[in-house]
């Protein structure tokens, strides 16, 4: 019952011969790994390493990767090297290769190296938003406007995405009310980003809260132009994800191999691996466009390289058999 109402909304709007030989993907993967998976590594993986991951990815058919962001280095040392990461890696006009951006000094650095597209980063909570950029929640809205409008005069074609952390929970602050949460993307999008990804930073969402936040964003707004990211501390993730599914959300965030967490989120771990969530939507009949075998070529490189054990179970159970 569960499954066929994820294959309805997975279906919904698809034309008749798309559905019976899926020439284009159904679900559009944001593949975060190279920066919300590395930006947590405490030991400095060298650029030559990130370069090699990135272009591996490239080759996978993924359409979008998150590839460094332009915060201080300060802050996320590790991002340190988004310049030589961004201007180094093999760019496939197929694919996007968006980059996080805090504020205008970060955006100036991203059009400067010829991004084509960023993200910008809000929050639903108050404690999250200052441990993360140093700010106010509010404050943190008024420097994505400032971003916003500095971008029309860079470069207008930029495009913009928008996350919002929190959305169901928060390290600092506990519950987050769905309002909260539908408050900061009526505003993103009000701004004109074309895509809004909802954050379950820490993990702790269930469908019990993931459904009523998405009940109450789909009062001002169409599943079109919503995404969804979790982290799976608490192996919650993929349930997370149907229950998206479920509410007609065709965009989902994840990383490679399981990577990552927030430095700025106590005891977030990694995102959803992309290694699970392909072999889970390919299961359910919907096309991601992406080969499983070459991204846990990928997951399994990286995993190797910054020498820790793969957190994807799809990745465990066949890398043996491909390789
Ligand atoms: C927002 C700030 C900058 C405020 O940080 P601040 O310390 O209040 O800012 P500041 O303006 O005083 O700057 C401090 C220093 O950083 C420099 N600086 C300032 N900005 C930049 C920049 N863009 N690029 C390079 N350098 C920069 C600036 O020039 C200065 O250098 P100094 O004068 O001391 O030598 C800081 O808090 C910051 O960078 N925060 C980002 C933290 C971060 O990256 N967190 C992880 C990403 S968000 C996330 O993972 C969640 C997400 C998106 O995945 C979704 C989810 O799961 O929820």
């Amino acid at each position: 019952m569960f499954c066929n109402t994820i294959r309805t909304f997975l279906y919904r709007g698809v034309q008749t011969p798309f559905r019976r030989n899926l020439h284009k993907p159904a679900i559009r993967i944001v593949e975060v790994g190279p920066r919300d998976g590395l930006q947590n590594e405490a030991i400095h993986v060298p650029t030559d390493v990130k370069v090699e991951f990135i272009n591996k990815l490239s080759e996978t058919g993924l359409q979008t990767i998150e590839v460094t962001s332009f915060v201080s280095p300060k802050w996320v040392p590790q991002m340190g090297d988004n310049t030589e990461v961004y201007t180094k890696i093999n760019k496939k006009p197929s694919v996007a290769y968006p980059v996080l951006v805090p504020n205008v000094k970060g955006l100036e650095s991203a059009v400067s190296v010829g991004a084509k597209e960023i993200a910008v980063f809000g929050s639903a909570s108050e404690g999250f938003a200052r441990k993360n950029t140093n700010c106010s929640a509010e404050e943190a809205l008024d420097r994505i406007k400032e971003i916003v409008n500095k971008s029309q005069i860079l470069d207008d074609t930029l495009k913009i995405r928008g996350y919002i952390s929190c959305v169901v929970g928060c390290p600092y602050d506990g519950h987050i009310k769905p309002e909260a949460v539908t408050k900061v993307c009526e505003f993103l999008l009000s701004l004109g980003c074309y895509e809004v990804s909802l954050g379950d930073t820490i993990g702790v969402g269930t469908k019990s809260t993931v459904e009523p936040m998405l009940k109450d964003l789909l009062k001002i707004t169409t599943a079109d132009k919503l995404a969804i990211h979790c982290h799976d501390t608490y192996g919650q993730a993929l349930v997370n994800i149907c229950t998206a599914l479920e509410h007609g959300i065709k965009v989902v965030d994840s990383s490679v191999s399981g990577l990552g967490g927030c430095p700025y989120a106590v005891g977030a771990t990694g995102n959803v691996a992309t290694e699970d969530l392909v072999y889970m939507l390919h299961g359910l009949g919907a096309e991601t466009g992406v080969d499983l075998k070459k991204l846990i070529d990928a997951g399994h490189y990286i995993s190797e390289k910054i020498n820790k054990p793969t957190a994807s179970s799809v990745n465990k159970a066949l890398y043996k058999k491909y390789f």
